[in-house]
């Protein structure tokens, strides 16, 4: 498992369009090196910011959009097309302007979807679906996604495993069902951390100051049963892109000067 490393940027703005270029980099690199790349997205403010400025940015057509595998580490259990799914953010930020295969878009099925209203079948059916995208080189339930993006929440939640949560106790299921969430809407599916954790790299991006103490925490050795974002570790990087009030509680950390 890797040491976390972090990077500062001055303000939200500039963290996201940094990351989008990091991103295309890395699945351009991964593309090179393998002929297909695999990505996990995060719902929230600063996930979908960054996927509006991979869309805005012309270096995006440097990503093989059809030679991409796009999932989810978690979505709220809202009807196909509802506004506040994550899927239906990441749909209007990026996808639904470049050539991803629609069977290469896996998305976590909605309540009024194939799988019925029921949440657990919905994570069994997403944790199937999963272990078949599997090869023989990932050793593991999942595969192993080249970047899985993941914010963090102000009490220290990443995907929808909350502090203290039945999800963040799960040591053998990949994904699961959470209900009575704290961050609306109340019922989710989400990733569990062993998931998140065969990835080859994570990355935590966060912005303001309601999250300086969580970040702080988890980058200052908290435990993951009540920091999940602590538990969320690339096999090979593990990144915190944050903005400077994000960032304003972690001691020694090179900080940019405010643009
Ligand atoms: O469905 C969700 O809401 C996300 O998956 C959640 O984990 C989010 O990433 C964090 O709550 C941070 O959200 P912000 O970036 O908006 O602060």
């Amino acid at each position: 498992m890797s040491t976390p490393q972090t990077v500062v940027y001055a303000n939200p703005e500039l963290l996201a369009a940094a990351t989008a270029a990091r991103l295309i980099t890395r699945l351009v690199d991964a593309q090179a090196a393998r002929g297909r790349a695999s990505l996990v997205l995060t719902g929230g403010r600063t996930g979908t910011a960054v996927l509006e400025q991979v869309r805005a940015t012309p270096a995006r057509d440097a990503v093989d959009w059809t030679a991409i595998d796009l999932y989810w580490g978690d979505e709220r259990f809202l009807p196909a097309g509802d506004p506040e799914r994550n899927e239906t953010q990441a749909r209007q930020a990026l996808l639904d302007h470049v050539p991803v295969p629609p069977e290469r878009v896996h998305a976590m099925a909605p309540p009024n979807g194939e799988f019925g209203d029921d949440p657990d079948a919905v994570a069994a059916a997403y944790a199937d679906e999963l272990a078949r995208a599997t090869r023989p080189e990932d050793h593991g339930p999942v595969p192993v996604f080249d970047v899985c993006l993941l914010g963090v929440g102000e009490e220290g939640h990443t995907a929808s495993v909350f502090p203290s949560s039945p999800a963040v106790y799960e040591t053998d299921r990949t994904v699961v069902a959470v209900r009575n969430c704290p961050k609306p809407p109340p019922t989710r599916i989400s990733l569990t951390l062993p998931a998140i954790r065969h990835s080859a790299e994570v990355w935590l991006m966060t912005t303001g100051g309601s999250k300086a103490a969580a970040v702080s925490m988890a980058l200052g050795g908290a435990g993951e049963i009540q920091l999940p974002a602590a538990g969320a570790i690339g096999q090979r990087r593990t990144l915190w892109l944050l903005d400077k009030q994000a960032a304003a509680k972690v001691p020694g950390v090179f900080s940019p000067p405010l643009a």
